[in-house]
């Protein structure tokens, strides 16, 4: 893959991340004086292509499922979204990534569904640098810093009802979207180690499901039980396999 893209990739134009890598390793090695420590070997490229795909697709995905499997059992959920986006979109054209703004719900839906069920419910496991504390602990240098994120995402005193799916938390009076209502929020961890793909993984899922759901209806086929909302504890907190029926929706069929 890398001799074919290194191939490929002429110097001018960047397709992708390969080709962005490629670049500053072009301009490392054609740069005067030579800058000594900044070389990207062919280990670093393909690494770094790793890293990205083990860290950002078994995540997102498992946030779209988790989100199909809430939708099914909140419809009015769905339906709400839907009322949405055909208000502020339409079905004449396809929803972009600079319709986030109208579409508060579907945002604050898509948080919810971050807190409830977070993909990393103990984060990754972190080491001390040095000796430090939190609050009242005192944390030794090299101790190992488990993060309960699952305990913080389900916290009484800093959610109301925790147990309840209730994208409403994440609108403000006016129904705007509040990125985070409690400092008790941090589906992608914090700090200097805080999730690279944030921003990306937002723009996935907000375009994954308003493209869905502007054509589609979530719902659970008929000859099976509603599919349970208890995760199984993996490299990420997984959904169990579950049946979905995609049906067109008739006002998308009308419109087109
Ligand atoms: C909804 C999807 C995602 C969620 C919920 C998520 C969540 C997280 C969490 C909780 C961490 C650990 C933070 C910590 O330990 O403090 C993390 C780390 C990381 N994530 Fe994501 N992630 C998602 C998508 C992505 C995507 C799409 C990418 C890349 C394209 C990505 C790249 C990374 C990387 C490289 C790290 C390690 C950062 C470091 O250790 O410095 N993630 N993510």
């Amino acid at each position: 893959m890398l001799w074919s893209c290194g191939e490929a990739f002429c110097g001018d134009t960047v397709r992708d991340l390969m080709d962005a890598l490629l670049k500053v390793r072009l301009s490392a090695e054609n740069s005067s004086p030579p800058a000594p420590g900044l070389e990207l070997t062919d280990d670093h490229l393909l690494m770094t292509v790793g890293d990205i795909f083990g860290a950002g697709v078994e995540t997102t995905t498992t946030v779209l499922k988790w989100t199909v499997l809430y939708l099914l059992h909140y419809p009015e959920v769905q339906r709400k979204i839907q009322e949405e986006m055909d208000q502020k979109i339409g079905l004449a054209r396809h929803p972009h990534l600079s319709d986030r703004p109208l579409l508060p719900y579907l945002e604050a839906t898509i948080s919810e569904v971050l807190r409830i069920r977070p993909v990393s419910p103990l984060l990754i496991p972190h080491v001390s640098l040095a000796d430090t504390s939190i609050g009242e602990y005192s944390i030794p240098k090299g101790a190992r810093v488990v993060i309960n994120l699952w305990s913080v995402h389900h916290d009484e005193k800093e959610w109301d009802r925790p147990e309840e799916f209730n994208p409403g938390r994440f609108l403000d009076e006016r129904g705007q979207h509040i990125h985070s209502p409690s400092p008790s929020y941090l589906p992608f961890g914090a700090g200097i180690r805080v999730c690279l793909g944030e921003v990306l993984a937002k723009m996935e899922l907000f375009l994954f499901l308003a493209w869905v759901l502007q054509r589609f209806t979530l719902e659970c086929p008929q000859d099976q039980p509603l599919p349970s909302l208890e995760g199984k504890f993996g490299v990420v907190l997984q959904v169990q396999k579950f049946k979905v029926k995609a049906r067109l929706r008739d006002a998308w069929r009308a419109a087109s």
